[in-house]
Parts: C-alpha cells; structure tokens; sequence
C-alpha cells in the first residue's frame, strides 16, 4: 500500500462466550479507497465492523485510526476522529422529512445539542449543505417527503447521507444493498463513488457481484479468520476463496 493507511488493524480478536468470533485479523485500508469484507454467514465480518465502530470492543489486538489508536476508545471519540457508521438498524427518523432528517443530521455533526434545530437562522445557513447533500443522493425532489414514506433503497441512501454530514474520512458500511432491487443497489454504487473524494468506505456485503465492481480491495473472512486478501479479481481467483464457497453453497 503506498502511504500510511487510514485505518489499520492488527491482531484483532474478539469472543463470545466460547466462539472466538474474530481470530487475529488484520486489516488495512489506504484512505480514500473502498475496501469489501465478504465471507459466509456467521464468519464474523459485522463482528469485525463494530469492533472497528467500537460497538464491541476486541478482547485481543489493536484498533488504529489516522494514525490513533482507537482500540479502546468511545465511539463518541471515533466520529471526533473521523469515522462514521451506518448499521443495518435504521438511523432515520421516520416522522421527519427527508429534509429535517438531513438537517438534523447536520446540525449533530457540527453544534452539540438538538436545540439549535429551532432556530431558523441555522436553519437557513444550513439550507444549502442539506439540498447539496440531497442532491448528492437522489432525494432533492423528495426534500418535503415525510421519511416514512421514502422507498426501501431511498431510506437506505438517506442514512448514508446523513452518515456523511460530518464528513467523515471513513464510512463503515454493513449490507446497505440489503433488500434493494437490482436498480437500486446498481444506483448505490454510482452514488457512493464521489465520496472517495474526502473519504474511505469499509463495506459488508453479500452481493459478490456488486462488491467487486466498485471495491479496490477485498477481505475474505472464514470463521473469524482473514481467508483471504486482495484485489476484486484476485479474490475471484483465489482457490481457498473458491473452495470456502463452494463448501458453503
Ligand atoms: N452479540 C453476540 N453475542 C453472541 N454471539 C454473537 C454476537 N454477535 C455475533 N455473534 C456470533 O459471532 C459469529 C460472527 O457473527 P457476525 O454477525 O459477525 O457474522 P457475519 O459474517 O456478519 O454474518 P452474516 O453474514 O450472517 O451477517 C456468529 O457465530 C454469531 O452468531
């Protein structure tokens, strides 16, 4: 990898009880590139994504993060640091607009405390950053939509969008294309791809076709173990690869 990558893991184990979930894992990911974690079900890869969001701390190994170590640290501090985490659990408040959803995700990311929401002036100086955003993910003519009533896939790019507010300089992913149609999850990868501009995306997803069209690297994992590690078309021709799935299929 050339230069020091945004986020570096080494080691990293994590138990439940008598599973060891996660087995020694390292990861790398060069800033502003987009890197895959695929593997069987149950082969730990939400795991590893919350170890990395701080959701679950790892029992063994390190966490870093621009150069911190954030192995143990809270997620509080992690959003300071730079990183930002959508989960398959929904963020969106479904009452809201579309608009006032993106607003406030905003106003999270840049004044503490949910009162600043009431005042209008924030509001307007806000005004053009949630359009620009909205724009960014397909949502401008829904601005005044209440957020219940977006599709499945729009719901889906609104949270990503809001993830996006501080702009962070990684974006934890966990199966965003889950229960999207073709042309949705198709659309997701083209919305996704500006982001590289400011920021890495660490992603989980099943769909092997849509992860290796727009992933620089790919992570294997098999039974909490990394299996694998390497480019789209490396990972495609990797035997152990092949045989995990094909044991598996
Ligand atoms: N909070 C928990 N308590 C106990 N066991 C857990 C917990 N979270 C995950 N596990 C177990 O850890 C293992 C890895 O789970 P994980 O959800 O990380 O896998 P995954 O690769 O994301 O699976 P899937 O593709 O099905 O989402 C599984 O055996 C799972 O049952």
């Amino acid at each position: 990898m050339s230069g020091d990558p945004i986020l570096s893991l080494r080691g990293v184990g994590k138990r439940f009880g008598p599973l060891r979930a996660l087995d020694g894992v390292d990861l790398d990911v060069a800033p502003r590139s987009f890197h895959g974690l695929i593997g069987p079900n149950g082969s730990g890869k939400s795991t590893l994504l919350r170890a990395i969001a701080g959701e679950h701390l790892p029992d063994e190994g390190s966490v870093s993060f621009a150069g911190e170590d954030i192995t143990t640290a809270q997620p509080a501090r992690r959003a300071r640091a730079g990183l930002s985490i959508k989960f398959q659990i929904t963020a969106v408040l479904k009452s809201l607009t579309v608009y006032d959803n993106l607003l406030l995700a905003l106003q999270a990311a840049g004044a503490p405390g949910l009162g600043a929401l009431l005042l209008s002036r924030t509001r307007r100086s806000l005004h053009e950053a949630v359009m620009e955003q909205l724009a960014a993910f397909r949502l401008a003519e829904h601005a005044d939509t209440v957020a219940a009533n977006l599709s499945h896939g729009q719901q889906q790019w609104l949270e990503i969008a809001m993830a996006l507010a501080a702009r962070p300089r990684l974006l934890l992913l966990d199966e965003p294309t889950g229960g999207m149609s073709p042309e949705e999850r198709r659309a997701t990868g083209e919305l996704l791809q500006p982001i590289r501009e400011h920021c890495a995306l660490v992603i989980v997803e099943h769909d092997l076709d849509f992860i290796k069209e727009f992933c620089d690297r790919l992570t294997v994992l098999d039974g909490g173990k990394v299996l694998d590690e390497g480019t789209p078309a490396e990972i495609e021709g990797s035997e152990k690869v092949q045989a995990v799935y094909t044991r598996r299929a």
